[in-house]
């Protein structure tokens, strides 16, 4: 029965795929403060690096790290919706599932920060040195 439903969620097309995927992203900004907070970081970052002009090499470190951000932050709330799905009520394995994610995602935002500082710090120098 289970398996029948998997095979026919898979018939649909490529295109329906995407518009799944585009609909999950926009749930998460309507849904996810995170999200939006993530968004409006990546904008700021964008429009620093345009002005920096900062080399190819940084915005690959740049762009990897605000999509890595947002990827990240979709799977986490994809666990929580799991999560609360699975596990309505007060569970130990729940708050873990929940902390684990949340861990991932603090990972990954202390090395984007890490990265950011590396990146901007020597521009914002010659900034403030050269005006
Ligand atoms: N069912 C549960 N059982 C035990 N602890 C839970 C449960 N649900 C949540 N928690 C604990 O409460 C914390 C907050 O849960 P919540 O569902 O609000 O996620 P959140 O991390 O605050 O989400 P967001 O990233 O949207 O801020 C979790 O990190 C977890 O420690």
């Amino acid at each position: 029965m289970n398996m029948d439903l998997h095979d026919k969620r898979k018939s649909h097309s490529l295109l329906i795929s995407f518009s799944f995927a585009l609909t999950g992203i926009l749930t998460a900004i309507k849904q996810e403060r995170n999200m939006r907070i993530h968004l409006l970081s990546a904008g700021v970052v964008l429009i620093i690096s345009f002005y920096f002009s900062i080399t190819k090499t940084e915005w690959l470190i740049i762009l990897f790290a605000i999509g890595g951000m947002f990827s990240l932050e979709l799977i986490n709330s994809a666990i929580e919706r799991v999560v609360d799905l699975a596990s309505p009520e007060i569970h130990p394995l729940a708050k873990q599932a929940k902390d684990l994610a949340a861990g991932a995602v603090f990972v990954f935002a202390v090395l984007s920060f890490a990265a950011g500082v590396l990146i901007y710090f020597p521009y914002i120098l010659k900034l403030l040195k050269y005006g």
